[in-house]
């Protein structure tokens, strides 16, 4: 289990307490789970940081039918914040053995998933053509997935090395085999603070482009930017009735990584003196327009009509809670959930990615920046350095 960027955060192995719980209360179910557990535990803690102490690591179905959603308590956790290391140990861990060296898991085979490239194409054609004649939905955003065969076995942590050197601002997870580098920070609670980076609107390299003419031409794309402004006001939104302040920037910016731009708005809070967990917030605030839309109902009961796939994880909230209630959930995107188990002879993952849709969307340039955002793990599993 991980969370960590640029080099600060938890990895954690072993499990001392697990939830397995999904439906319609997903997120309440595991707000009382973690609460009863950490209450009933003898915490020593020498340290005093968000993270130190009991940690669960977290990820949530991205729907209420079907999806799990699980809830893990390493027995060993090592964190690292500002400086300052420390590990955490639950009841009597088993004797640590060496850990086995990473290996390589070896060609990498594409396939079909449950939405294939040209059914995904078909669905945001479908979407768009909604969108201007019903006119009931401002937004949607469609995602497909991808499998890819491994010939060796495939080792979660050869995914996480390679993700946290290459794109080191991501915060880089791993929660129950659903491994990835997430941009995008769908809520951090530190005391009373919580912070969000909302993303949405994208642009991606292309020939003979220069770095600073993309970001300028995505700042001024009217489509970019009503995709972002639905993602922001969402968030905004479900956020303020917690907060006694909330700044949301007037403008968004860009945020660079190497496969793709994003519009970006961090967003940052004061709680009220409310008792909303950081689950219940995140329960309030997903999905976001971010990978859902606008309105979120109508915008979600499209997503399944359309993809007709599972989400599963993708696209949920996921990271880690403390014992304090501190704790940072990103939104899980640009990553894969590992189907095989280490000791099979290959590897199975399944990859995912999605896309805003507005009415003005073009279907072959959604599909090409599917592409783009399945970039960092395709290029994680073939072990481009
Ligand atoms: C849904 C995804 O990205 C979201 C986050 C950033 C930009 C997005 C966009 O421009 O469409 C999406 O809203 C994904 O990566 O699968």
């Amino acid at each position: 289990m991980s969370w960590v960027r640029d080099g600060d955060g938890l990895v954690g192995w072993g499990c001392a307490a697990r939830l397995d719980t999904s439906g319609t209360e997903r997120f309440v179910e595991a707000d009382a789970w973690w609460q009863d557990w950490a209450e009933q535990v003898e915490v020593h803690d020498e340290v005093g940081l968000p993270g130190t102490g009991p940690v669960a690591f977290t990820s949530m179905a991205f729907a209420e039918e079907p999806g799990r959603s699980v809830l893990v308590v390493p027995e060993v956790l090592v964190g690292q914040r500002d400086g300052v290391r420390w590990v955490t140990t639950v009841g009597e861990p088993a004797a640590a053995r060496p850990p086995e060296p990473v290996a390589h898991p070896g060609m990498v085979r594409y396939s079909d998933g449950q939405l294939s490239a040209t059914g995904y194409r078909q669905a945001v054609a479908d979407a768009v053509r909604r969108m201007r004649e019903v006119g009931d939905l401002d937004k949607i955003v469609l995602a497909h997935d991808l499998l890819a065969c491994t010939s060796d076995p495939l080792d979660g942590r050869f995914l996480l090395n390679n993700l946290a050197a290459r794109y080191p601002s991501c915060w880089t997870f791993s929660v129950d085999g659903l491994v990835g580098a997430t941009p995008e920070l769908l809520l951090e609670r530190t005391g009373q603070l919580v912070r969000s980076r909302v993303l949405a609107g994208t642009i991606w390299p292309r020939e003979g482009r220069g770095a600073d003419e993309l970001a300028a031409e995505l700042l001024a794309s009217g489509k970019d930017r009503s995709e972002h402004d639905y993602a922001a006001s969402s968030l905004a939104t479900c956020l303020s009735p917690f907060c006694t302040e909330l700044t949301v920037p007037e403008e968004p910016s860009v945020l660079r990584l190497r496969n793709v731009m994003h519009l970006a708005s961090d967003v940052s809070g004061v709680l009220s003196g409310s008792q909303a967990t950081l689950l219940r917030m995140t329960d309030a605030v997903h999905p976001t327009a971010a990978v859902g839309g606008t309105p979120t109902p109508q915008a979600v009961k499209l997503i399944h009509e359309l993809e007709g796939m599972d989400r599963d994880r993708y696209a949920g909230p996921v990271g880690w809670v403390d014992a304090r209630g501190n704790g940072e959930f990103g939104v899980a995107l640009r990553c894969a959930q590992i189907q095989s188990a280490p000791e099979d002879r290959e590897g199975r993952v399944r990859l995912f990615a999605g896309c805003g849709i507005v009415a003005d969307s073009d279907p072959d340039l959604e599909v090409a920046e599917a592409e783009a955002k399945l970039l960092p793990m395709r290029e994680a599993l073939e072990g481009i350095a």
